[in-house]
């Protein structure tokens, strides 16, 4: 059962976890930037939520919307109009811009979450760094990437680390604080007070693949791939196995067409190629065969399994 709790306390008791941290801009409004600036502005913080396209960015305030929709009911289920007034108050907090470097002006920290590619992050850092103010901290929410290859256009390498939200940002209580090999004391404390004040567990990463959940997630993915591209199991059978037997709420299958196969695909690829003597990251043909379909998963309506169109 999916549990509020955590975020509940952030904005109803005295007991929430205070940060020094009190504005926040996040750039980049799809999928997981949008959760970044919910979990932010329910927890009290002013947020500017980036984004190149304003068609973006309009679409993400109304899944937010609906989200803490979701979160109100929950919390507030015997009183509806502290619940209306939650959602206003915190969709109340966020503004949207699509000029980053605007927006990092008045950031005590910036949440890069943007496409998943070096020279992309490089050129947003590099353009950051000379807007924002000396104390604020960057960081990024990367998958895959190195922290410390994204901050190597920076100046400001001891305020820069990673933090690492996971999908659906609203629901996974975990967030992987990432210390570069530069990243200060400063910082990475002020990052793991933040994390708990947008009622987040946090851990302490190290600048490594996948950092800890992805470097176990993906290999584990990618031996489900192989096990069904070898025929040893059907894919609704292997995603039983793992749910009934070892309790996962979705099975490896459900989950890579959850994520998007062109993640995994974009995301193996990049390990490979930095990392050629490890099998764990050798190619996949079934998953290279069905990204070049069209077949990504949920969002194309179609990976291991059929999905309805939204
Ligand atoms: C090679 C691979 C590489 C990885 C690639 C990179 C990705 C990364 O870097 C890191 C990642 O994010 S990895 C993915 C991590 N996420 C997971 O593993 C999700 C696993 N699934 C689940 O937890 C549940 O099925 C889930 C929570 C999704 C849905 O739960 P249920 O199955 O119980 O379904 P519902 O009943 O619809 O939802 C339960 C409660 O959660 C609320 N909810 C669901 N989606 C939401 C969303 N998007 N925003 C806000 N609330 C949401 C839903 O309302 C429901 O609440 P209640 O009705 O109040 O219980
Ligand atoms: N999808 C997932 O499950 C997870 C993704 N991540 C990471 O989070 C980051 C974002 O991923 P998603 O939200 O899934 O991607 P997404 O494709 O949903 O959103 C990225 C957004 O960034 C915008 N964008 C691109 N370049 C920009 C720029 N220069 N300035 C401002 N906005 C820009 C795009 O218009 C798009 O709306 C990636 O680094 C990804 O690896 C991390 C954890 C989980």
């Amino acid at each position: 059962m999916i549990q509020f709790g955590i975020i509940a306390r952030n904005f109803s008791s005295s007991s929430a976890v205070q940060s020094a941290i009190k504005n926040v801009t996040v750039i980049g409004g799809g999928l997981m930037g949008s959760g970044i600036a919910q979990v932010s502005a329910q927890a009290g913080q002013n947020v500017t939520l980036v984004d190149v396209s304003s068609d973006v960015l309009a679409k993400a305030q109304k899944s937010i919307g609906t989200n803490l929709g979701r979160v109100a009911k929950k919390v507030y289920k015997d009183n509806p109009a502290e619940g209306e007034k939650f959602v206003a108050e915190s969709l109340g907090r966020i503004k949207t811009l699509t000029d980053p470097a605007e927006a990092a002006k008045s950031a005590d920290l910036v949440v890069e979450a943007i496409v998943e590619n070096m020279e992309v992050k490089h050129k947003l850092f590099k353009q950051l760094d000379g807007v924002a103010p000396s104390h604020t901290i960057f960081a990024s929410n990367t998958s895959s990437l190195s922290i410390n290859e994204i901050a190597s256009v920076v100046n400001r390498k001891d305020k820069f680390g990673g933090l690492h939200f996971f999908n659906p940002v609203p629901v996974m209580k975990l967030l992987e604080v990432v210390r570069g090999a530069e990243t200060n004391d400063a910082t990475y404390q002020a990052m793991m007070s933040w994390g708990k004040s947008v009622g987040k567990t946090c851990i302490t990463c190290k600048d490594t693949p996948g950092f800890v959940v992805n470097r176990l997630l993906v290999p584990y993915i990618c031996e489900a791939i192989r096990l069904f591209e070898r025929g040893d199991a059907s894919a609704r059978d292997i995603d039983i196995a793992m749910k009934l037997g070892a309790g996962y709420p979705m099975g490896p299958l459900e989950l890579a067409d959850y994520v998007g196969l062109d993640t995994n695909k974009f995301i193996l690829d990049g390990w490979h190629k930095k990392y050629p003597d490890q099998p764990l990251f050798n190619p996949i043909p079934l998953l290279d065969k069905l990204v070049s379909e069209g077949k990504l998963g949920v969002k194309s309506g179609e990976g291991f399994y059929k999905y309805d169109k939204k």
